[in-house]
């Protein structure tokens, strides 16, 4: 049932209209995002990862995660999640899964404009969950780079449906981001990378400043012993795996990102991720070492592919 923090008017925060946003990044941005997902962080020169820390060999341009692109949701709401008929706990609140498409590689400096949507919201009982996608143009030439959509896990926010069945309103195409069915085959590649105990601290660099990442106390009253690593994060730490172990380290073989957020990770674990490659789709799979736990599974489809596995 719903907190009494709680109170949701679905028709209400379905007919408001988000308004654009604009989002100017450059490369000491980008460079700042790849160190906190982990780039250069087993091996300073690590020949797969320094071109995304630096101009590597003389390289005009620093290139850039894909996963970079899911920083564009985090300023494409003006004002946060303070919506008309949206009432929550903030300290309830948990990134659930992230759906990317990236049309076109991003470039290392741009100035894009946000277009912002509710593409979701459910009453899951004990929670509610909302989704808001987030399609971004760059500004002079307005081609569409990439489309995020993020899902929020709400907890205590549920129960607000007036009516049986439970609330549920979704606009985008049922197979899109769907929980993926780990294959029970010997994954095609593993790689294990440890996370710093500090990777929190430098991961909020790049923009997601919610004090659960690095405020102890704030933690505790979420429900958490120690602050928890951001959820991109973690996803960052999996899909440079997959353009290592699959990609051959070319970021720009990847074309469509999902993942889901299983479980919370705590900074300075030791992150291993599984992948299976079918086709131009990898299934892959993290867990927490230390703890054998499943965190986050999802699929990345790519453009093509001369693998050598
Ligand atoms: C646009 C700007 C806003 C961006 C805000 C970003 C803020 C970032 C915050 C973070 O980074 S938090 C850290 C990352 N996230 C986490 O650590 C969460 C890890 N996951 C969990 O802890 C759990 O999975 C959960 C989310 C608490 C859910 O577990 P629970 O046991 O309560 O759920 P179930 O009983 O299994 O399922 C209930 C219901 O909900 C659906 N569901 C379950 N997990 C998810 C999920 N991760 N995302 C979306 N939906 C989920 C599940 O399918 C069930 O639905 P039904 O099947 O009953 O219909």
């Amino acid at each position: 049932m719903a907190s009494s923090d709680s109170e949701f008017n679905p028709d209400l925060l379905l007919a408001h209209k988000l308004p654009e946003t604009c989002y100017t990044y450059n490369e000491r941005d980008v460079a700042i995002y790849a160190l906190g997902v982990g780039a250069c962080g087993q091996d300073a020169v690590d020949s797969d990862e320094l071109k995304f820390v630096y101009h590597e060999n003389g390289q005009e341009h620093i290139q850039v995660l894909p996963t970079f692109a899911s920083l564009l949701t985090l300023g494409s709401l003006s004002n946060g999640l303070d919506l008309p008929g949206f009432k929550y706990d903030p300290s309830l609140l948990l990134h659930g899964q992230q759906y990317i498409e990236v049309y076109r590689p991003l470039p290392s400096k741009a100035s894009l404009i946000n277009k912002v949507s509710l593409a979701g919201l459910q009453d899951k009982g004990k929670a509610a969950i909302l989704e808001i996608e987030t399609r971004s143009y760059e500004k002079d030439s307005e081609e569409l780079l990439c489309m995020n959509r993020t899902t929020v896990f709400l907890r205590g926010a549920g129960g607000f449906s007036k009516s049986s069945p439970p609330f549920s309103y979704k606009n985008y195409p049922s197979n899109q981001g769907l929980a993926v069915k780990i294959p029970q085959t010997q994954p095609s590649a593993v790689l294990e990378e440890r996370t710093q105990p500090s990777q929190a601290l430098l991961y909020r660099l790049s923009g997601d400043y919610n004090p659960l990442h690095s405020d102890p106390n704030v933690a505790k009253l979420a429900g958490f012993p120690r602050p928890i690593l951001h959820g991109l994060c973690t996803l960052g730490f999996a899909i440079k795996a997959i353009i290592k172990c699959i990609c051959k380290g070319d970021p720009t073989a990847v074309k469509t990102i999902s993942g889901r957020f299983l479980a919370s990770v705590f900074p300075g674990e030791t992150l291993i991720t599984e992948l299976w490659l079918q086709g131009l789709r990898v299934i892959y799979q993290t867990k927490v070492k230390e703890r054998n736990k499943a965190v986050l599974s999802g699929y990345v489809d790519i453009r093509g592919l001369s693998s050598s596995l």
